[in-house]
């Protein structure tokens, strides 16, 4: 199985330092839903992992992310593309859980759903705690330039050999082997 785990917040939507709290603040970053479709459509298995520590903080509720992550599925129809499965950690870091990037649990979980060994994934993600997460479990990692990912960047804690991409859309144009338009 080729399974790609996304980040959701600055990889495949608009991010926020006031967190994206409503459906109308989910915006999809430009060529993000057409790059999933293309890799869906090339035989990826694409899953999410995401921290949504804005449920704990009480800024919006688990109907309002199932309202987002809707509108995701139905963009991702329009485009021929499909997420197979989406797992959040609503937690705060204070709650000690184990599914809240860097820890890998969220990972643990998504393979263990398609019987994979954690290894096998990449993850695509914005911030250090992606790929902190998938470094726990010895899954590949890329880097993108959107959401967090020029912060991430410039903090210069990434391992100097990741790849990088400007965005998923580039992500998706390297490993397709196709050229961007
Ligand atoms: O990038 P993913 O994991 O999909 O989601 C990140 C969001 O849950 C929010 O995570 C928060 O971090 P804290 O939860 O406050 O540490 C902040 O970085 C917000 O800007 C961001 O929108
Ligand atoms: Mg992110
Ligand atoms: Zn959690």
């Amino acid at each position: 199985m080729k399974l790609i785990i996304l980040d959701r917040d600055g990889v495949i939507n608009e991010d926020s330092d006031a967190f994206i709290k409503t459906v109308d603040e989910w915006i999809p970053i430009p060529g993000s839903i057409e790059a999933m479709a293309r890799l869906y459509q090339a035989g990826y298995t694409l899953a999410i992992a995401t921290n949504q520590s804005g449920i704990a903080r009480g800024y919006y509720d688990v109907t309002t992310l199932n309202a987002m992550h809707a509108k995701l599925h139905d963009l991702l129809a329009q485009h021929g593309g499909k997420v197979t499965y989406i797992a959040y950690c609503p937690h705060l870091s204070s709650d000690h859980c184990t599914c809240r990037k860097p820890k890998p649990g969220m990972l643990l979980t998504i393979a263990e759903h398609f019987g994979i060994v954690p290894h096998q994934a990449t993850v695509v993600g914005d911030s250090l705690r992606d790929w902190q997460a998938a470094a726990a479990v010895g899954a590949a990692y890329a880097q993108v330039r959107t959401g967090k990912g020029l912060h991430t960047l410039a903090d210069g804690k990434l391992p100097a050999d990741i790849p990088v991409f400007n965005n998923l859309a580039a992500y998706a144009d390297s490993l397709l082997g196709t050229i961007p338009t």
